[in-house]
């Protein structure tokens, strides 16, 4: 639970990677096929790191007991699917933090709540600076953020005590996960957080920059 940590491990959307663009872009095509205006990028993109639960609940004001529910989600995760890392970059100072840990030998990983086959077709588009030592999807574990369990599997696979690791995430959920997991948390203030306030999350670190990491000086 004290630096220098000896693994980092990453969420995806909102953090790792700016994916809001082509999330919203997905939204949009289904509404524009309905005769709907597109709505713009700054809107949907806090919605972004509740994936197509969040994007149809702001696009078209159903949650996911609504019963059509499915028949949108589905499209959307089709649509997104399609053209999943057209507008997709790592956010600017991440490739670095991912250089600067290659260099180091430090393993690095990802844990998101996204479903695996996304994950990985996203990844295999993405380019980035080394390969993650770890990937833990939304399904991957039974249950997903903010159960620990994802972040205790992905330590696992890292053969690593979940104290030695720390978890960079944007949404509550994520800090709630690492905690209940014993690993320390950084809230990445500068992904889809909207509103919504990292500083009172209880995250260890608040980062407003991805840069900010590596000048604390935690790995
Ligand atoms: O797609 C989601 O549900 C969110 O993904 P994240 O956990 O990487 O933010």
């Amino acid at each position: 639970m004290t630096p220098p940590y000896k693994a980092v491990l990453f969420d995806l959307d909102g953090t790792l990677a700016d994916t809001a663009p082509d999330l919203a872009a997905a939204l949009n095509r289904m509404r524009l096929e309905r005769g709907m205006d597109a709505l713009p990028l700054a809107q949907l993109r806090p919605m972004a790191s509740h994936g197509a639960r969040g994007l149809i609940q702001v696009g078209f004001e159903r949650s996911p007991d609504d019963p059509e529910y499915p028949v949108l989600r589905d499209e959307f995760l089709r649509n997104y699917a399609n053209s999943i890392c057209v507008h997709t970059r790592l956010f600017p100072g991440v490739g670095e933090i991912l250089e600067h840990l290659g260099s180091r030998a430090l393993p690095w990983g990802i844990v998101t709540n996204k479903v695996s086959n996304l994950t990985l077709q996203l990844l295999a588009n993405l380019p980035m600076p080394g390969v993650p030592a770890c990937v833990v999807s939304g399904d991957t574990t039974a249950r997903p953020k903010p159960s620990p369990d994802p972040l205790l599997h992905a330590a696992t696979l890292l053969e690593l005590p979940a104290s030695d690791c720390i978890y960079i995430g944007d949404d509550l959920r994520d800090m709630q996960a690492a905690h209940a997991a014993g690993m320390d948390a950084a809230a990445a203030a500068y992904g889809y957080c909207g509103h919504r306030e990292p500083r009172r999350w209880g995250a260890r670190y608040v980062l407003d920059e991805p840069l900010e990491f590596l000048q604390l000086g935690l790995v």
